[in-house]
């Protein structure tokens, strides 16, 4: 079964645009653990707009007293800054169980690509083999291709156990109404990334509306990570209801 990691960013957003510490992001990622999710993740951001490195060391310890996964996303690339210790940093700081790196910038509004594997492998290398070195299964966000080219196979060769597909694209596709074609691309990339060895984990703007229809597409599909609109929906039904909506759709599919 697909497991499903909670994304508790917008959790931080909301906090933020008050300063205080409410709602608190601890206490939000423990309902969804209570709620039965299988993991926690969060995209600390240099600019830190969210997710801040204190959220990440509470978030640390609380997977750690759950025994479950932690997921921290971000830009191995990105340097540090004042309250931004630097993503390598922060995974040798907390060691999460995976690390999933994503090449954005401060000027995105959020993340809206994939790594260029053919161009970026040989930087990436070092810092995969860096991160498995303590102990991070590592996974590389990637954009779906289909059988248009070769990057699974250059993403294979960076050294990373996973590629996270980049499901923007999809969950825009199946908004306007017909996502045939797209769930077509993903499942060709999930078959390649799997041929050259990669597990498969999927990520953005998933919902309870599209995430059915792109697991029966996409063949196994190790693990969602989903916030925004997880914590959307939960505003009307209530974090514990929507976690365990989710858990019900992922095991009827
Ligand atoms: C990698 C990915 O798709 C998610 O981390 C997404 O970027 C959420 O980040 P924001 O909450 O900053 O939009
Ligand atoms: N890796 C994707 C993620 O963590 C959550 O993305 P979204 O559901 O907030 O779009």
């Amino acid at each position: 079964m697909t497991v499903l990691s909670v994304n508790v960013n917008k959790i931080a957003v909301l906090r933020n645009s008050r300063g205080g510490g409410e709602p608190d992001v601890v206490r939000a990622a423990r309902a969804c653990l209570d709620a039965g999710a299988h993991g926690i993740t969060v995209h600390p951001r240099p600019d830190a707009r969210h997710i801040r490195a204190d959220d990440v060391y509470a978030l640390a310890e609380l997977t750690r007293e759950y025994g479950v996964e932690f997921n921290l996303e971000g830009n191995p690339f990105a340097p540090p800054r004042a309250g931004y210790p630097g993503f390598l940093a922060l995974c040798e700081q907390v060691r999460p169980a995976q690390a999933t790196l994503v090449p954005d910038g401060d000027a995105q509004l959020t993340s809206d690509h994939g790594f260029d594997f053919a161009r970026d492998a040989a930087a990436l290398q070092p810092l995969v083999a860096r991160l498995k070195a303590l102990q991070c299964r590592v996974s590389l966000f990637a954009d779906a291709h289909g059988d248009a080219d070769d990057d699974m196979r250059h993403a294979a060769a960076v050294g990373a156990e996973r590629v996270e597909l980049y499901t923007g694209p999809y969950a825009e596709a199946h908004a306007a109404g017909d996502a045939r074609a797209m769930l077509a691309r993903f499942a060709a990339t999930a078959r390649r990334a799997q041929a050259a060895g990669l597990a498969v984990n999927a990520g953005h703007d998933l919902s309870l509306d599209n995430l059915g229809e792109f697991l029966r597409a996409v063949p196994n599909v190790q693990e969602v990570s989903i916030g925004h609109a997880l914590i959307g929906e939960a505003l009307y039904a209530g974090l514990a209801t929507t976690v365990r909506n989710y858990l019900a759709l992922l095991g009827s599919v």
